[in-house]
């Protein structure tokens, strides 16, 4: 592979910051809110899926990052540029040099009647970068590191679906772009065919250092990325990351950790799973360990509510999303706890002042 331009600069900076993002869109007089404060940071060079189900703010977000539309409130930076108060000049700019785009439907990707070549040519000629033998060089550059050197002069009407996305890729990737956006790129695909669109944009993220971020309710995305976010209601809440360790029989293992995304003013969302478990709803008692935080149901009109149990009855050191089973009923927290023992100290002395 002869590809020399990567895209991602030396940099400590994240390429994508979400902060307190919000989205309120208004319809007929009703306030929709598509994002309610939603947090999301990846790293140049990082290839990241948001997963979520239908509604849960998914194609808001995407289309806040990609320039199309405009968050209500909150940050959105991406290499660099501030999304929030970006002008119309910088916006052209952003969308045609700073960030690619891959959506579900071809038509929005591919123009009918150019060839696989001439699309992604386009979109060189569109932003004015590269002319001449240069540009056929990339042309070919591009199709070949997405499979699709032979389709080079037929029409998104003579391929199949994976080769349109795998086409739609290569012009998203024109202009060299530092961070490359993907709607549900596999949305029309069998399952087989998703995940072969999934490794090409895997190959290109290690190929190219680009940053790449993957938003699909298709939860199979999960096994192609090392890091999955889910959105719930407009809210990143929990994370899974996966990596490969060795163990000491020199076994390759896959390991993936889930945990919850905690914001600047410490709100987090637990799994829904975990909720209802345990049934936990409107509130919870929590209690503060040297090592981890205790949550407990807070239904004190429950027969059966559990209440935290004394330290050295706990799970020792919790992972961050361990189930922590609940022991014998004892104080919610360490200050209660500590109350409970200075009662204890004052009516023993009480005793012993009687007896004397
Ligand atoms: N232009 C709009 N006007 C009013 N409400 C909108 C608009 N766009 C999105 N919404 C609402 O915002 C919420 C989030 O929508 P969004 O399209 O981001 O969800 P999504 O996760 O991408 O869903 P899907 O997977 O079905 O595409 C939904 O309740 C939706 O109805």
């Amino acid at each position: 592979m002869t590809l020399t331009e990567t895209a991602a600069p030396a940099s400590t900076q994240p390429h994508i910051l979400c902060t307190d993002l919000v989205r309120i869109f208004s319809a007929d007089g009703v306030e929709v809110q598509a994002l309610q404060g939603l947090n999301l940071r990846v790293d140049p060079g990082e290839m990241v899926a948001v997963v979520g189900a239908s509604g849960s703010g998914k194609s808001t977000l995407l289309t806040i990052l990609s320039g199309l539309d405009t968050a209500t409130a909150g940050v959105a930076r991406v290499a660099g540029h501030d999304l929030l108060s970006m002008g119309g000049r910088e916006r052209v700019a952003y969308q045609r040099h700073t960030v690619g785009f891959v959506w579900q439907q071809t038509s929005r990707n591919l123009l009918p009647y150019l060839t696989s070549a001439e699309n992604v040519a386009l979109a060189m000629n569109v932003a004015g970068t590269l002319r001449g033998a240069p540009r056929a060089r990339r042309v070919e550059e591009l199709l070949e590191l997405l499979d699709v050197g032979e389709m080079r002069d037929r029409r998104p009407g003579e391929l199949s679906g994976g080769q349109q996305q795998r086409v739609a890729i290569a012009v998203a990737l024109a202009n060299s772009p530092q961070v490359l956006l993907a709607d549900e790129p596999t949305g029309e695909l069998d399952e087989s065919t998703s995940a072969a669109v999934l490794e090409a944009m895997r190959g290109v993220n290690a190929e190219l250092g680009v940053t790449t971020l993957i938003v699909t309710h298709d939860p199979t995305v999960s096994g192609h990325v090392r890091r999955t976010v889910q959105i719930r209601d407009g809210r990143t809440s929990t994370e899974v990351l996966r990596s490969t360790r060795v163990d000491e029989h020199g076994e390759e293992q896959h390991i993936a950790e889930e945990f919850a995304v905690l914001d600047r003013v410490g709100r987090l969302q637990l799994p829904h799973d975990f909720m209802q478990s345990l049934e936990l709803r409107d509130r919870v008692r929590l209690a503060l360990e040297a090592d981890h935080v205790g949550v407990w149901p807070g239904d004190e009109g429950r027969a059966d509510a559990a209440t935290p149990p004394p330290p050295d009855q706990r799970p020792p050191g919790a992972p961050a999303a361990a189930r922590a089973e609940p022991a014998a009923p004892a104080p919610t927290s360490r200050r209660a706890r500590r109350a409970e023992e200075r009662a204890a100290e004052a009516s023993a002395a009480d005793a012993s002042e009687e007896e004397r």
